[in-house]
């Protein structure tokens, strides 16, 4: 089984491989990147104009499984990101019941082979039932085959039981992502503390939450010599923080979404909770602050935090709706649109932090089209203007706050393994 793709611009960030060429999958491998390959008995689609990446890597998802697959579940999230041009996802263990036990990931990854589109990596939870107390059979996890660990949604309160798991995935060089909100500070809080949360009159989650969070973690990470990701980063001093500590050579990697990089809490209205989202939706200082994180390096990759809800729990009042947001099908255009075709950020960035970057945070044999890898190759068209429109959704998430934008770019093939999941928005 051959597939040629013939004409596009082929970008290949690990290599810093940039050009117009043909690229040959065979038996679901990259078998050869080249101009001009013969066609011979191939599949060929003329993909001129349009750019070729390997699969986009989401390190941050919420696919609901098990208990809560009325917002989610494995098909519906991993066709949601086929459609959005992401190949491999990892999904956060914030279920119910916590995925904390080998016996969970195991059934999981099955789960994934049964009825995934893309590939769906298990993050295990830090702490038993993500309680911040006992530390949950992170060994035993590893072996089972999670990719990672975190406590996603919840803040670790006792430092002595984060610096536990760090000494204790240093033997496995596993990765702890680091929900940052310092709790007793955020407590009833639905938004970004400052003005507009005083216009509203609305209680708010104030970034020194997450500076003092970050700071804490970075500097456990740094006194026990482990790795530590942040994830949705969305202050700026705490990019600073991430900044600095790299610089000592601290071994800390870090995510920001769309969302934080382009909307400000002035979009939040009391009566459309799309926007609640924890941490929530900060200022244009820390949006600016967050891109120059993302330029210099001090921020890793660009995650969705996709986060389904269910529309009649997104429906009631913004104090009493649920956070979050799906995010895997507006990912790309958010990126597109609002940073590359303003001018603000150029391709290859946000190629690199969507690809060949988050598979290094977790080691992941992923995002290159090194001759050889697996054929996980995204067909985006940068110029393809579109409408985002809940009902051409995948995901089982109605509510975002980009519906109705009219977005410039576009994934429009995704092939898993050489095999393609989706053309023209319509998923296999
Ligand atoms: N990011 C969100 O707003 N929501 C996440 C959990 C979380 O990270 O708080 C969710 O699981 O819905």
């Amino acid at each position: 089984m051959k597939v040629l793709l013939k004409g596009g611009r082929v970008m290949n960030p690990a290599v810093d491989f940039d050009e117009t060429a043909d690229v040959l999958i065979e038996n679901g491998k990259v078998a050869k990147i080249a101009k001009d390959i013969p066609t011979d008995d191939a599949d060929v689609y003329d993909v001129t104009g349009k750019l070729v990446t390997p699969g986009l890597i989401d390190l941050h998802v919420h696919f609901r499984e098990p208990g809560q697959e009325a917002k989610e579940d494995f098909e519906s999230g991993s066709k949601a990101a086929v459609a959005g041009g992401f190949t491999t996802v990892a999904t956060m263990p914030n279920t119910n019941p916590v995925v904390d036990s080998a016996a969970l990931v195991r059934s999981l990854k099955k789960r994934a082979e049964d009825v995934a589109r893309c590939h769906v990596e298990i993050i295990g939870a830090v702490t038993k039932g993500q309680q911040g107390k006992e530390l949950a059979e992170l060994g035993d996890m590893v072996q089972a085959g999670a990719v990672a660990f975190s406590d996603d949604g919840h803040f670790d309160p006792t430092a002595k039981v984060l610096l536990n798991a760090y000494d204790y995935l240093h033997a496995f060089d596993k990765v702890i992502i680091n929900h940052e909100e310092e709790t007793s500070l955020v407590e009833d809080g639905v938004m970004n503390e400052g003005h507009r949360s005083a216009m509203l009159g609305m209680k708010g989650r104030p970034t020194v939450a997450e500076d003092i969070a970050v700071a804490r973690d970075v500097m456990l990470a740094e006194y026990a010599g482990a790795r530590v990701h942040v994830a949705h980063m969305s202050s700026a001093r705490a990019v600073d923080i991430v900044r600095q500590a790299k610089k000592r050579g601290v071994r800390v990697t870090a995510e920001v979404t769309p969302q934080h990089l382009t909307m400000t809490d002035d979009c939040v209205n009391l009566y459309d909770s799309s926007t609640k989202i924890n941490p929530p939706l900060r200022t244009q200082a820390d949006c600016d602050a967050l891109l120059a994180g993302l330029k210099d390096g001090t921020i890793d990759a660009i995650v969705t935090d996709h986060s389904p809800h269910a529309q009649e729990e997104k429906d009631r009042e913004y104090m009493f709706a649920p956070s979050g947001f799906p995010g895997l099908e507006t990912s790309l255009g958010v990126m597109l649109t609002d940073l590359y075709h303003a001018g603000k950020l150029d391709l290859k960035t946000i190629i690199s932090k969507m690809t060949w970057e988050p598979a290094k945070v977790f080691k992941l044999d992923a995002g290159t089209l090194n001759v050889g890898s697996a054929a996980d190759i995204t067909v985006i068209d940068p110029d393809k203007e579109w409408v985002v429109d809940a009902k051409n959704f995948y995901t089982k998430g109605s509510h975002s706050p980009f519906i109705g934008r009219k977005f410039k770019g576009k994934a429009v093939m995704t092939f898993v393994d050489g095999k393609m999941m989706m053309r023209d928005g319509k998923v296999k």
